[in-house]
């Protein structure tokens, strides 16, 4: 942009009282001798469109693939540059619906592309944080912030501290000069507002950053997996806690597929960065005690366990032979199960009865990952008590979170379905979330990814690509 139509752009925002001079309280209780209100552009296109055009030519040299304003200012700023570019645009939420998708950002959302900030103006920078943070839970890259108006009070240094480049199209010094050559303010105010913005410098602490970013708020402080194994009663438990430490991995991949050797191949190919494989043996059209013996041999191989994703839900008696008789014979291969608490304690009596603890172990399915089911938070705190009364054979749950906090919830691990990079559902009531959100804002343990993995052209590597963002996410 010129400086003739920088000065043109700031006569105008003073002409339509978007820039104000004189004694202002601001929402802080500070007491400021300029006011900006940028909010009165929208009674004005021509300036909304001077300054869609002032961000755009900032930006001239950065790469984007979709943009993002910030509301509720920017947001006309930003849908003017998308219809000037012809890029798409984001819009992120202010407020979480209660029903429904409870999205944060609303627009098509492919992770991987790289998303422009669009803000109206920067005093401490935190308010393009709360945009940036759910932009980068749903994997989208973010490394560019443009404002009309730095008001030069540490924005630009707290954005930066924090990795993301910031392009300004006015400083507010820019502003009094242009308006103190023009004769529309005088230099006795000009050194005032100089004076003000020099005395209020804003710097974003983490503490400051985590009262207005909730994610960061809900963080954890995590227990090690290798003490968390020392905590957990039960021997498999013990074993998935040390090998995930040890594998540094926290990826367990849902083999879904319907034929023993695509089955094992899978679990070859995949076998190197999971810590549990789950399978639904009933799937498997051609299923032989053969399989379960080569599943064992790759998990020796790779170190990994095999979790049966049975879903046991009947009285004692018949989950005896359920778990160990049958075509599929699962306690012979698999090292742990799960069961629904539905029938109450004879469900676990009786697969501990078929597997024995030395070998085995069980999940409760606290919480499920599908539309409108029928586990509310009576059912999960169910689950939970009898997980506690039976420490032994039970050592976690199949939920959507961790579900039993502080030091007691150590002993227990929380594997969560529903996960892939892309948070589309499958039009069979499925409900994604990303990894990220999963391990960092739900605090589970372990991602259960099916389809993200095993129907992408190369299951190895996408595999990989889950397992790190998936563990990243712990830290
Ligand atoms: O609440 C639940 C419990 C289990 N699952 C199982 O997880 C996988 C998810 O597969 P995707 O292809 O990643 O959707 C599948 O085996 C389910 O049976 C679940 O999704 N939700």
């Amino acid at each position: 942009m010129d400086e003739e139509a920088r000065k043109a752009l700031v006569l105008r925002l003073f002409d339509i009282g978007a820039v104000k001079f004189g004694t202002f309280t601001l929402k802080s209780g500070i007491e400021s001798p300029v006011y900006v209100d940028l909010r009165v552009l929208v009674s004005h296109p021509d300036v909304l469109d001077q300054v869609a055009n002032a961000l755009l030519s900032a930006v001239s040299s950065v790469e984007y693939d979709t943009l993002c304003g910030v509301p509720y200012t920017a947001l006309p700023f930003a849908t003017l540059m998308s219809s000037k570019t012809g890029k798409p645009m984001l819009m992120r939420r202010k407020e979480v619906k209660a029903y429904g998708t409870k999205k944060m950002i609303e627009g098509v959302i492919t992770p991987g592309q790289r998303c422009l900030i669009v803000e109206d103006l920067v005093t401490s920078g935190l308010s393009v944080f709360e945009t940036v943070e759910p932009l980068e839970r749903e994997q989208l890259i973010v490394n560019d912030v443009v404002v009309l108006l730095d008001r030069g009070q540490g924005g630009r240094k707290n954005i930066e501290t924090r990795g993301k480049n910031l392009r300004s199209v006015l400083t507010l010094a820019q502003v009094l000069d242009v308006l103190v050559a023009a004769g529309k303010v005088d230099t006795v105010t000009a050194d005032r507002v100089t004076a003000f913005i020099r005395d209020n410098q804003v710097t974003v602490t983490d503490k400051l950053e985590a009262q207005v970013l909730p994610t960061k708020k809900a963080k954890l402080q995590r227990t090690p997996f290798e003490d968390r194994a020392k905590l957990c009663k039960n021997a498999v438990g013990v074993a998935l806690f040390s090998l995930m430490a040890r594998k540094k991995t926290n990826l367990c991949v849902a083999a879904d597929v319907v034929e023993a050797k695509a089955l094992l191949d899978l679990a070859d190919a995949v076998g190197p960065q999971i810590c549990v494989l789950k399978t639904h043996c009933d799937i498997v059209r051609d299923w032989t005690d053969e399989t379960g013996t080569q599943l064992r041999f790759l998990a020796d191989k790779h170190d990994f366990l095999i979790f049966e994703d049975r879903k046991f839900a009947d009285i004692g008696n018949t989950v005896v032979q359920q778990c160990s008789g049958g075509v599929h014979r699962i306690a012979s291969w698999a090292h742990f199960t799960n069961a629904h608490a539905l029938p109450g304690d004879g469900i676990v009596d009786g697969l501990r009865t078929a597997a024995g603890v030395e070998n085995h172990g069980l999940l409760l399915l606290a919480q499920m990952s599908s539309a409108g089911n029928l586990l509310n938070k009576e059912y999960t705190s169910a689950c939970v008590e009898m997980a506690k009364r039976h420490t032994d054979f039970v050592f976690g749950f199949i939920s959507q979170e961790r579900v039993i906090e502080g030091s007691e919830g150590d002993a227990f691990v929380y594997m969560t379905p529903g996960v892939k990079l892309s948070q589309e559902g499958d039009g069979l009531g499925q409900q994604y979330n990303t990894p990220t959100a999963v391990i960092a804002d739900r605090n589970s343990d372990i991602i259960i990814v099916g389809r993200g993995i095993y129907k992408s052209d190369n299951p190895a590597a996408t595999a990989a690509i889950y397992r790190k963002q998936a563990w990243d996410a712990l830290a």
